[in-house]
């Protein structure tokens, strides 16, 4: 993808070098730190859709943990301060785009039709349901999954490659939060116990060690009340920079 995409960035004349994220989150992938577009017509810079909210297919579990998170989040008080606590809910877009300023007009002109993988099913409940909070304090996040029925591998059972890419969302979600534009480098997964279908599991995952320009994450994923290890994974994360993709990855 990354070759043609450098060639549509530098056409665009109005790209400017300001910090990248939108709430200042440094989330979630490498391409949080795109270049960002300036004095756009505000019919283009509206917000796009924010996948981590509630929808009509969240189980009253998904709903209860959302809640639980949600209670401990910062608030922005009238003032415009950040005041209270630890948590904070990333945002969530169908492309990795958006989260820079201007993004959703860059990405209906960039591959238009290009999707995050983990918000390509339209269907609410049907594959991927989550949310991410994130404590940057502690230097974890917490992520709240419902596996639809589109995700199955086994009969009943979510596919091993589907958590993967949970686990890939949420580990990477953490290294960029806390250093900018990652990729995963090696990501090593123990599968324990299959998850059911439909099921809503927790994904925790926290800083292990940092060594330049690696960062060593942990994750595991359980059920909710933890009783029940489902898989653990260790992952490996390179800090690089945006014209590493744009060079060709
Ligand atoms: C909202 C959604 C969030 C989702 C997040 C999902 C993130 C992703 O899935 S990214 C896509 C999958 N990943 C990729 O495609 C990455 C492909 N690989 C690459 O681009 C490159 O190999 C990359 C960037 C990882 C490293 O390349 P580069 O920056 O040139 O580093 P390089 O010089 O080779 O290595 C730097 C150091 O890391 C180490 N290293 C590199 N790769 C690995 C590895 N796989 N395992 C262990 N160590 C490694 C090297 O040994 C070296 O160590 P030291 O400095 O101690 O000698």
């Amino acid at each position: 993808m990354t070759r043609g995409l450098g060639g549509l960035f530098r056409g665009v004349q109005s790209l400017t070098s300001l910090p990248a994220t939108r709430a200042g989150l440094g989330h979630p992938s490498a391409c949080v730190s795109l270049r960002t577009m300036v004095a756009l017509p505000s019919f283009l810079s509206f917000e796009p859709r924010d996948f981590s909210l509630p929808n009509s297919s969240w189980s009253s579990e998904m709903l209860r943990l959302y809640e639980q998170y949600s209670i401990q989040c910062e608030v922005e008080t009238e003032g415009g301060e950040n005041r209270g606590g630890q948590w904070q809910r990333l945002p969530s877009y169908n492309r990795s785009l958006k989260y820079a300023t201007g993004g959703n007009y860059l990405s209906k002109i960039i591959q238009s039709k290009a999707r995050l993988f983990t918000r390509n099913i339209r269907d609410p409940g049907a594959g991927f349901e989550y949310v991410v909070f994130a404590n940057k304090e502690e230097k974890r996040c917490v992520c709240i999954f419902q596996a639809g029925h589109r995700l199955e591998g086994p009969p009943g059972h979510v596919h091993g490659g589907a958590t993967a890419t949970m686990i890939d969302t949420v580990t990477g979600s953490l290294a960029a939060l806390l250093s900018g534009p990652v990729m995963t480098a090696n990501l090593n997964i123990n599968y324990r116990s299959a998850i059911p279908l439909g099921s809503t599991v927790l994904i925790e995952t926290s800083l292990d060690s940092e060594e330049g320009r690696k960062k060593f994450i942990s994750c595991k994923v359980t059920s909710t009340d933890g009783s029940k290890l489902h898989t653990e994974a260790t992952a490996l994360f390179l800090s690089i920079n945006i014209s590493h993709l744009l060079q060709g990855g």
